[in-house]
């Protein structure tokens, strides 16, 4: 018998997860979204094969219900939860970047026909909405589960199975476990991107030319400052006692590197380099996560018309598929890098190979 899923906010998270759901034969998709052209459009792809405007109608049809709205939205659905008149079992799962708040919502549902497995994707964008989800966003990424204390092995295995087609990798945590690691490599990361940023935006004001040197460096560390930022107010609030805390620690690091550099500490701020590099090159990279599953090559390129369909037309000869192409430094007359990214060792191999025959310069990103 079919199963039905009611898949509520189908934004950039929520889209991607419909856009899986619904390849299972076995499953009939209700989608719920404020936005009704991203419902309208997730209708007209097969997405999703029912649009509604009605929780507490949708909820009582469905067996599953995935909630991929904004955290606080999503702690507001499960209060309401707390009043629906239910006939069968359902099974709540979530999609938040924080989870305490979430959890301790759950925990209240005590329905006997109602459980929750809470879900965190590891894997997103600066982008928002329905036209920036894609069925592949969680290609090799980490899934991470917080079940609720009313819920049991079979109901998360049952959510992994409803998950299978993202071919997501599932771990699961406490919800503190789960806030403290994602506090460290996600929320607070994007605090300081946002603050750098900044820094760059007061310094404008007396050097103009500021935002024509921000290169690569800068524009990597930070993409995610191009989030929405309604959505991070919430991480930064849903997050808060843990970013303060950690603000404090970090200006305390910043205390001591300040020292290093007013004291010519040499050897210490080497050691420090050091140290960082050998733990950021020790990150994993073939899976998603702190580091995007991509091989990637550099190319060097000349400011010439028609430079960059030359590297694509070569790969595009030989059958590659390129994932992502980025122009990393280019200006009037001077070289510049195109950073092109695979999906597999095999292509970033053969794509060097045939470049430098063509006498690229190339370099392979090991
Ligand atoms: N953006 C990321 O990288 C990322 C990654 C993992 C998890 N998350 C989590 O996913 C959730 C959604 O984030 P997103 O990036 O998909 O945002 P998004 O803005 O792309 O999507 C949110 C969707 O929810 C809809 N929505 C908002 N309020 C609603 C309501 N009351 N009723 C129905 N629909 C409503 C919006 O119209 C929108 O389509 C958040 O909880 C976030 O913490 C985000
Ligand atoms: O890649 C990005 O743009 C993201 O911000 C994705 C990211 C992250 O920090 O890695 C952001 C929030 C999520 O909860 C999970 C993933």
């Amino acid at each position: 018998m079919k199963q039905t899923v009611l898949i509520i906010g189908l934004g950039l998270i929520g889209g991607s997860i419909a856009m899986n759901v619904s390849k299972k034969e076995d499953v009939f998709v209700i989608g719920m979204d404020g936005d009704e052209a991203a419902l309208n459009m997730a209708l007209k792809q097969g997405v999703i094969d029912q649009a509604s405007f009605n929780f507490s109608k949708a909820v009582v049809e469905a067996d599953v219900c995935i909630l991929a709205t904004p955290i606080s939205v999503t702690i507001d659905f499960l209060h309401q939860l707390e009043n629906v008149e239910l006939t069968k079992p359902l099974l709540v799962t979530d999609v938040s970047s924080v989870k305490n708040q979430v959890l301790k919502a759950a925990d209240r549902l005590t329905h006997p026909l109602l459980s929750f497995v809470g879900g965190h994707p590891m894997a997103g964008s600066h982008k928002q909405g329905y036209t920036a989800a894609k069925p592949h966003l969680f290609e090799n990424a980490i899934y991470v589960l917080t079940p609720a204390l009313n819920s049991t092995k079979a109901e998360a295995d049952r959510l992994k199975d409803l998950l299978s087609e993202t071919n997501a990798r599932f771990l699961t945590f406490s919800t503190s476990e789960h806030d403290e690691m994602t506090a460290v490599i996600s929320h607070f990361p994007h605090l300081i991107a946002s603050s750098l940023v900044h820094q760059a935006k007061v310094w404008q004001e007396t050097h103009p030319y500021i935002e024509h040197l921000a290169a690569g460096g800068f524009k990597d560390i930070t993409r995610i400052a191009s989030s929405n930022p309604k959505l991070w107010q919430d991480i930064f609030f849903q997050n808060r006692d843990l970013l303060i805390a950690m603000l404090e620690d970090w200006i305390n690091e910043m205390d001591k590197v300040r020292t290093f550099l007013k004291e010519e500490a040499e050897e210490e701020t080497y050691e420090y380099l050091k140290e960082a590099k050998l733990y950021r090159d020790g990150l994993p990279v073939k899976e998603k996560g702190a580091i995007p599953a991509f091989y990637d090559i550099y190319v060097d390129i000349h400011d010439q018309p028609g430079a960059i369909h030359d590297v694509i037309g070569l790969l595009a000869a030989e059958g590659i598929s390129i994932k992502n192409i980025q122009i990393l430094e280019i200006r009037e007359g001077i070289t510049g890098v195109l950073r092109v990214s695979f999906a597999t060792s095999e292509e970033q191999k053969l794509s060097h190979k045939v470049l430098q025959e063509k006498k690229y310069e190339v370099m392979v990103q090991q």
